[in-house]
């Protein structure tokens, strides 16, 4: 029988003071990921009694120290004789991290002293803690700046060599370990956005700003004036070219980034995912951004209706795209389980085409680095469907270097490394006979 784990995200938070709770909290976060091999998406417990703020700050610390873990590990190796507990070295790790990212050390050293003694498994080792950091403060940026990019952990990397070479791997690994810009997608104007955000507006269409803090305290977040989309993610439904009053289905559609981009264009949008959990997010973001969308609970594998003129489906992947924003999934991730996402893509593809009108167009995409999830499968669906056929996109907006044979487009994080790096994509335009 398996045993489950035991909830430790559910405790509440002890008692800490000050700006202490934010560290507290990304220690629990850190607990979460490498001791439960759980994502960060699962932490709402912990960051729950936080204010906004401090739940901002919280997220930032730990996935600053998982981006960074290899390296905090490299600058603490000589500095500690023998492998502290894992408590005591995820405290040392979030201060190394802290450290070589310019934080003043007497409020690092201070907090991380205090958390230290105040935790059972910890309290021992307030000692070492205050040592260590110490030690470490005076040229932990400069150590830290020397480090080699953390690499990808094996079940990964081996494959996607194989696909990319060992050079673009490295390229990837690079902008994995910088911390991502914010990317925003428009209701409206996105070059209005751009200038009344002080952002950048990138030749997709997406704004983009640097070292955005808190988002829900932009202004325009609670007028529902644009939402957070990596600009990658914004590209599918570019592709796909929704026209005003079209019948358009997004077949796997929660949280919704990809339905609010549909409804936005005044197409008729029916937005159909398994999760309702997960609808109810669609659903918040439709009100707040005041879109109209039909919001259907059901399977896409079995649901009946349309047809429709256009299909999203933003298929269920491994996600390894999205690791520079969201560094925890190497370690919460071990590969398992690929073969049976890479069949559910495939059964989806040919459901999607079902349900299309004569002359209708379907947009396959996954935020994945791996082919199998991506340029395979649409070799594949080509192949198993008479009659359909990939449509090589064209547009301004498409960057050169995308461009992939089978006739989807194919983005790496590393194509945008100068502009702060972009989300791995996979998408395609198929058009049915
Ligand atoms: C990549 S996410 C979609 C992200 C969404 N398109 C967006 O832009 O916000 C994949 C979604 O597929 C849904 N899903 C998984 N299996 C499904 C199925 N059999 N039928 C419908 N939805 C499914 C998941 O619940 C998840 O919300």
């Amino acid at each position: 029988m398996r045993r489950t784990r035991p909830d430790r995200t559910a405790r509440p938070a002890a008692p800490a003071p000050g700006g202490a709770a934010a560290r507290q909290a990304a220690l629990r976060l850190l607990t979460l990921v490498l001791a439960e091999r759980r994502l960060l998406s699962d932490a709402a417990p912990v960051l729950a009694p936080l204010d906004p703020p401090d739940r901002a700050r919280a997220q930032r610390l730990a996935t600053d120290t998982l981006r960074g873990l290899a390296r905090a590990d490299a600058l603490l190796a000589p500095l500690v004789e023998r492998r502290p507990p894992m408590p005591v070295l995820n405290i040392l790790r979030l201060g190394a991290v802290e450290l070589a990212h310019g934080a003043a050390a007497h409020g690092v050293v201070n907090d991380l002293v205090g958390i230290a003694g105040r935790g059972k498994r910890t309290a021992g080792a307030r000692g070492l803690v205050n040592a260590v950091l110490r030690r470490l403060s005076p040229d932990a940026e400069a150590r830290w700046a020397d480090l080699p990019a953390p690499r990808l952990p094996k079940w990964l990397r081996g494959p996607l060599v194989r696909a990319w070479g060992a050079e673009t791997v490295a390229a990837m690994e690079a902008v994995h370990a910088m911390p991502p810009p914010l990317d925003l997608t428009a209701r409206g104007d996105p070059a209005v956005l751009a200038h009344s955000l002080g952002g950048t507006l990138l030749p997709t269409g997406s704004v983009r700003l640097d070292g955005a803090g808190q988002v829900s305290a932009l202004p325009g977040y609670d007028a529902g004036d644009w939402w957070v989309q990596d600009a990658a993610a914004a590209l599918p439904v570019r592709l796909l070219d929704p026209r005003p009053g079209e019948r358009v289905l997004d077949l796997c559609a929660a949280p919704g980034g990809k339905t609010m981009q549909l409804a936005a264009t005044g197409a008729e949008v029916t937005a159909l995912d398994l999760s309702d959990e997960r609808l109810g997010r669609l659903r918040e973001n439709l009100a707040r951004t005041r879109l109209p969308a039909e919001v259907v609970v059901a399977d896409a594998l079995t649901w009946e209706g349309g047809p429709f003129d256009a299909i999203l489906l933003d298929a269920p992947c491994s996600a390894t795209g999205t690791i520079r924003r969201h560094p925890d999934l190497p370690f919460a991730r071990s590969g398992e389980g690929l073969g049976d996402l890479i069949g559910l893509q495939a059964r989806m593809i040919d459901r999607a085409l079902a349900l299309l009108g004569p002359g209708g167009r379907l947009v396959f995409c996954t935020c994945s680095l791996l082919p199998e999830e991506g340029e395979a499968q649409v070799r594949a669906a080509v192949e198993r469907h008479e009659g359909v056929r990939a449509e090589p996109p064209e547009g301004a907006w498409i960057d050169a270097r995308w461009s992939s044979p089978e006739g989807g487009l194919r983005v790496l994080p590393h194509h945008w490394a100068g502009r702060g790096g972009i989300d791995g994509f996979y998408m395609a335009r198929l058009r049915r006979a």
